[in-house]
């Protein structure tokens, strides 16, 4: 009989930048038996994000294989075998390729949310809140902003538990 922590499920674990969301995901999904699947969406195009890389593939041991999906989340997600933990970091960073790869974005996101509303397996999704702070002066970045709200929302309104991460601590909100 599955339980809550391996039935079919997504968690949602939102939060600022350096608030522990990808520490806190790891710890949930390392409970559960190994293979556990890590999808990345992070492109290193510079020398700070490399390090970056570099800190989260050192802190991974054993039992993690990486997938790297910088644009089709969707596709990587659909082709997981069924059953698999899989830790998807991060929509932000996937958000932001969408758009600069001048993709559509509408369907990009209703593609993506018709795959995360049905996980097969214990699926862990993390992203950024990135509407706290001041209204950005470019254009750009607030198109992103509200971009984000909007896909946050609906991940939220799909998902089976919500956590926002303050300060290295989860709040539940889900
Ligand atoms: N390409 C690639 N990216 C990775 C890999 N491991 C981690 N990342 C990326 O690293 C990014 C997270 O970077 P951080 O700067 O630590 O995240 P943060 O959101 O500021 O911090 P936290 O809230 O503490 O998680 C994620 O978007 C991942 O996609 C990897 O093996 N390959």
């Amino acid at each position: 009989m599955p339980d809550e922590t391996t039935q079919n499920r997504l968690t949602f674990l939102l939060g600022g930048a350096r608030s522990g969301k990808s520490l806190h995901a790891e710890r949930l999904i390392t409970a559960l038996p190994a293979p556990w699947t890590y999808i990345a969406t992070a492109q290193a195009f510079d020398d700070e994000m490399r390090e970056r890389v570099a800190h989260h593939r050192d802190r991974r041991a054993q039992g993690w294989q990486t997938l790297n999906a910088p644009l089709d989340l969707a596709g990587t997600l659909r082709a997981l075998p069924a059953g698999a933990p899989v830790l998807l970091d991060c929509l932000t960073l996937w958000l932001t390729n969408v758009m600069l790869a001048d993709h559509d974005v509408e369907a990009a996101v209703t593609e993506l949310c018709g795959v995360l509303a049905r996980p097969t397996g214990r699926w862990y999704a993390v992203s950024n809140e990135v509407g706290l702070s001041i209204v950005p002066e470019n254009a750009l970045a607030r198109r992103f902003r509200d971009e984000q709200g909007r896909l946050n929302q609906k991940i939220a309104a799909l998902a089976d538990e919500v956590l926002f991460m303050v300060a290295g601590l989860p709040m539940k909100v889900k």
